[in-house]
């Protein structure tokens, strides 16, 4: 199955940012005939304020940037796993994934679970729990034969989450990101490589790249999106630049990672 990834750098301009994840997935899908194709985390909004936020929140399905994805979907024929939005569900907003079938019919919807409410090192503050709700279900979908599960960004953290998804049958775990540039440099790639290892599973790990203002503030993501094989190897990597990256996933080779070391079968603690 071949997957391909896109690596944005959204703002706050809810107008803008729908027009760079359309050239994106246009670009992206020409270029690599994906049968599953991830954009980042917020792609729709990124930083701004929380204004800004509640105005960029997308109801569903009537909104633009659902719209949008649904048709991009059903025009080429894809799997298109929509990184994460700003939904709005009467007056709560949520950071969410929804993913589409090649047909345009929405098949799973993701509301991220671990909210970013953190001091990073260098003074920057996080607190999305101050804007976002907190998703409370762990959501898997179907591409082909093969099982997905959703996570996003600071999910990566959490390995109890993606051994939950593994228990639940996933082959392939999805996290579109906006990692940060401060904490991306140290932590990303270990997160991303020790979490496909733990779980045997394919990890797609998508990431904002570059600059944007939050309240006025400077922030910066760190781009590096990945493709990480169950065996921990890095299949494909991104550079700190918007563009995309391609893949190939081979589920025989899965199957033989599994066979050869059977962790799943060797749990004895919390399973
Ligand atoms: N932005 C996030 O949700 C997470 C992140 O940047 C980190 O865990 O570091």
């Amino acid at each position: 199955m071949k997957v391909c990834l896109i690596q944005m750098n959204s703002r706050d301009s809810l107008v803008e940012n729908l027009q760079q994840a359309e050239n994106a997935v246009r670009s992206a899908v020409a270029d690599t005939h994906a049968r599953l194709v991830v954009l980042p985390e917020l792609f729709t909004y990124l930083g701004g304020t929380k204004e800004g936020k509640r105005e960029a929140g997308q109801v569903f399905p009537e909104s633009g940037a659902y719209r949008l994805l649904q048709s991009l979907a059903k025009e080429y024929g894809v799997y298109l796993h929509g990184g994460s939005m700003i939904e709005r569900d009467g007056d709560r907003l949520y950071n969410t994934t929804v993913v589409f079938d090649p047909k345009g019919s929405e098949i799973a919807k993701y509301r991220k679970i671990h909210l970013f409410d953190v001091v990073a090192p260098d003074g920057a503050v996080f607190r999305e729990s101050d804007v976002f709700g907190r998703g409370e279900n762990i959501v898997t979908y179907k591409v082909d034969d093969h099982i997905v599960g959703c996570s996003i960004c600071y999910d990566l953290r959490f390995p109890e989450l993606y051994a939950e998804l593994s228990k639940a049958g996933a082959d392939i775990i999805i996290a579109p990101a906006a990692f940060t540039l401060m904490t991306g440099k140290d932590h990303w790639e270990i997160l991303c490589r020790s979490r496909a290892m733990e779980t045997q599973t394919y990890v797609l790990a998508t990431n904002q790249v570059g600059t944007y203002s939050e309240n006025g503030e400077p922030r910066a993501s760190y781009g590096h999106s990945m493709v990480v094989d169950p065996w921990g190897t890095v299949l494909a990597r991104a550079q700190a630049r918007t563009g995309h990256i391609v893949a190939s996933l081979d589920f025989d080779y899965l199957n033989k990672v599994r066979a050869d070391i059977p962790v799943q079968r060797h749990h004895v603690l919390g399973q």
